[in-house]
Formats: C-alpha cells, structure tokens, sequence
C-alpha cells in the first residue's frame, strides 16, 4: 500500500489515537456474539503496546443517532478486549471527548489501552465537524486508521481527524486495501468474479467496475433473476427487478464490448413457496412452473462454476447463490465456498452475507481474506476511493 503504516512511526511514549470498528453484533443481554472485528485488531493494538506507545481506541457501536444511548455502550467491548489481549491494562471512559476524557488519557502508561466511549454519541461524529475531530485530535499525537469497516464513511474520527495529526494505516487497513487493490489491479489470472445477493440495482457499480477486470463473472442469487428474465426466460414467481431489466440488458451488453464471460445459472432450485419447508425441485431456466421461484442455483450451474473456480488464479466473492438462510437452497452457496477453498488461488470474501456464509460453512480460515467490512468492501469492489484511506499520508 502506499500509504503510511504504523512501521513508519518511532512510537515510545507517543499517544497512538487509534480508529477501530469494533461495531460488532450483541445480544438482548449486551453480550458480543462475533467478535472477528476485534480480534482483527489485535496485530495493531499489540505492535502499538510493544513499541511503547499509549494506545487510545475509538470506535462507534450501532446507529445512536448522535446522542448517548448506554444500548450502544462499548463497556462490554472494553471487557472483552482485556480478555483477549490478556496482560497489560485496559480502561474506558464513558466519554470520547472533554476533560475526563483527558484525565484518562494522562493516566496511560507506556502500552496501556484506552478504549473510549461510542463516538456517535456526539451528532458532530456523522456529520465530520470540525470541532468534534479537533477535540479528537488533542487525545493523540499519530491518529492510526486501522477501521477498514467504516473506511467508506467520511466522519470525524475516520477522517476529519486527519486534518490535526500525523495518520498512518494499521495492519487490518492495510490487509483489506492490499490484498483486495493488488487483486483489483493486477491479478494473477484467470480472475473469476462471482457476485450474488438479492438485487442487480444493489450491485451495478461493481458489476460494471470488475467487467473490465475478471476473465469470468458468475452471476447468482436473486439478481441472476432479472438477468435471465431479460434474456427471455419465464421466471414465474422469481424475485425479478422489473425496473432493473433495461440495466441488466446493459450489463450483458457490456460484458460482450469487454469480451468477459458473463454467466448465468443454467438450472435452478425452484420452490413453490419462499419457506423453509416449501416443496422444491431442480428445474433448467427454461422449464420453471407458473407457480414456482428461483431460490437457488441448481447442480448444473453449481457444477459449471466450480470449474471456473478451481481453474482461477484469483476469486473474489460478493453475495450469496440463493437463499442461504434455508438449508433446502444453501447448497449453491456452501459449493461455491468449498470450491473456492479447494483453488489453487488468491481468494477473497467481501460483504456481509457471504462472510456469514463461509462462517457458517467453517471455512473462513481457509480464504486467503475475509473481508471485515461489508458496506466498504462493496464501495471498494465499486472501484470508489473510501475516504477513510484516502485520509492517511501518502508514503
Ligand atoms: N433467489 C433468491 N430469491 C430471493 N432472495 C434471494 C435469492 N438469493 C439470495 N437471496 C437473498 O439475498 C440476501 C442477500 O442479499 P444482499 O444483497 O443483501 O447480501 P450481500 O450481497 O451479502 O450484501 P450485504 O453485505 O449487504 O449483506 C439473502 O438474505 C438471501 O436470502
Ligand atoms: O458495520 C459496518 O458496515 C460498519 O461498521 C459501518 O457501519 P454503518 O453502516 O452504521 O456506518
């Protein structure tokens, strides 16, 4: 990456103001129930704590709506990181800016951790004021990026902050801009792209960004819908985007101008219904029943995308094949995770649903990356600059 990192920086005794995205899910009973996001800022936080730095965290919880809301309290997130980072202290404060903020910081010792209270407790945070990343600023005296989840979101403390102090990236940063820009910009090939989920409309910028780019982009999900649709297939009771056909018609018409394989499902899982237990059969696209619906890719389109996958030289995913959720049309979903953890290939899972996926699957420690961000890792497949990066000094 060319950007700064926390190796540039002779850190003993320096204050690192460091923004994490510890938004991670909890339960009714305050309890984390995934802690990925947290444990993928240890490296950071630990590189910081041995260099000698006093590590000051920031991160936002939820959506509070800038005002304090102790449901959206990181307390339960301070505690949890003391159990993980084990030795060494950790502290909060109920507060991320003012003079017990201050007091707080002043009291760090030499690898001490500090982490604040939810910054978007302060309106000031979502809207990137000035005087809220000001305040921010004199916590610190190197402001490190290390939220790559929140990295498409133009706040105070992700990027207003870089107006007053030094920034650099911190490793989970410059792991999910590396690995993803270099397989963006020069993959090693064949590149295969496979992107699924609900909607087209919710994925044409990357759709259109990656036609370029991949030998071969393999369409699934719900979106594969209005691309059949538009060829002329009859997808009966299918979730089709009626006013997303003229874009899909587009699409396809792209993807021949950059002579890249665009493919479709041959077959699918075709329900009676959009429940659990609805009655199912495989169907070619060309012989669904007036009273059926397209919930998942059928084994012949699971089959054609597994070779795909297995020849490729880099793969990235974004979006589930079907209606994961429901083991009766997982099956797309789960083959295309156990392919893409036999390929001999860079391979790269980005966006909610399919991190749940290979989660739910086993298989994340077998990608070369998962992505932490889902709303980032998606503006990023885009190609759009993220103005959390944008935001820390060039090399
Ligand atoms: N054939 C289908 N018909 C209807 N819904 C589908 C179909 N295939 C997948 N889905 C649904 O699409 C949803 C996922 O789509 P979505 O675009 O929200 O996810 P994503 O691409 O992982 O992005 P995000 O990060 O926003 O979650 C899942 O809930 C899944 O059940
Ligand atoms: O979970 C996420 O995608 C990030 O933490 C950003 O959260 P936001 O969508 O509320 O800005």
């Amino acid at each position: 990456m060319a950007k700064k990192t926390i190796e540039d920086i002779e850190w003993q005794g320096k204050r690192a103001l460091v923004r994490v995205d510890f938004n991670v899910p909890m339960n009714d009973a305050g309890e984390i129930t995934d802690d990925t996001r947290i444990r993928a800022a240890l490296p950071t936080i630990t590189y910081l704590k041995e260099h000698g730095a006093r590590v000051i965290l920031m991160s936002h919880l939820g959506r509070p709506k800038g005002e304090r809301n102790d449901k959206y309290s990181l307390r339960p997130v301070a505690e949890h990181l003391q159990g993980l980072l084990g030795e060494g202290h950790v502290s909060f404060v109920d507060d991320c800016i003012g003079e017990k903020v201050k007091e707080a910081v002043a009291a760090l010792h030499e690898g001490d951790v500090l982490l604040l209270e939810n910054v978007r407790f302060y309106a000031g945070e979502e809207k990137n004021r000035a005087d809220l990343a000001e305040a921010l600023a004199e916590l610190g005296d190197v402001f490190v990026n290390d939220a790559f989840g929140t990295a498409h979101r133009a706040h105070a403390s992700t990027a207003g902050v870089a107006d007053y102090l030094p920034s650099v990236a911190g490793y989970l940063m410059e792991k999910e801009v590396g690995i993803m820009g270099e397989a963006l910009a020069s993959p090693k090939r064949p590149f295969v792209a496979i992107i699924g989920g609900a909607k087209v409309s919710d994925k044409i910028q990357v759709i259109e960004n990656l036609l370029p780019k991949v030998d071969a982009l393999l369409i699934g999900g719900g979106m594969a819908n209005t691309f059949l649709a538009v060829q002329g297939y009859d997808m009966a009771k299918s979730l089709v985007e009626a006013d997303a056909l003229e874009t899909a018609g587009k699409l396809l018409e792209l993807a021949k101008q950059h002579g890249s394989r665009l493919l479709l499902p041959t077959d699918v899982i075709a329900a009676k219904a959009f429940a659990a237990d609805a009655e199912h059969a495989v169907r070619q696209v060309n012989e669904i029943e007036a009273d059926e619906m397209a919930l998942d890719i059928g084994p012949d389109s699971i089959a054609l995308y597994q070779k795909e996958i297995k020849s490729a030289k880099t793969v990235i995913w974004n979006g589930p094949m079907g209606v994961f959720e429901m083991p009766a049309f997982a099956k797309g979903t789960f083959a295309i995770a156990q392919a893409m953890v036999e390929a001999d290939a860079t391979t790269i899972v980005g966006g909610g649903d399919s991190v749940a996926a290979v989660e739910q699957a086993g298989v994340a420690s077998k990608m070369s990356h998962v992505s932490t961000g889902g709303g980032a890792s998606l503006e990023f497949l885009e190609g759009k600059a993220l103005p959390g990066v944008e935001a820390i000094a060039d090399k």
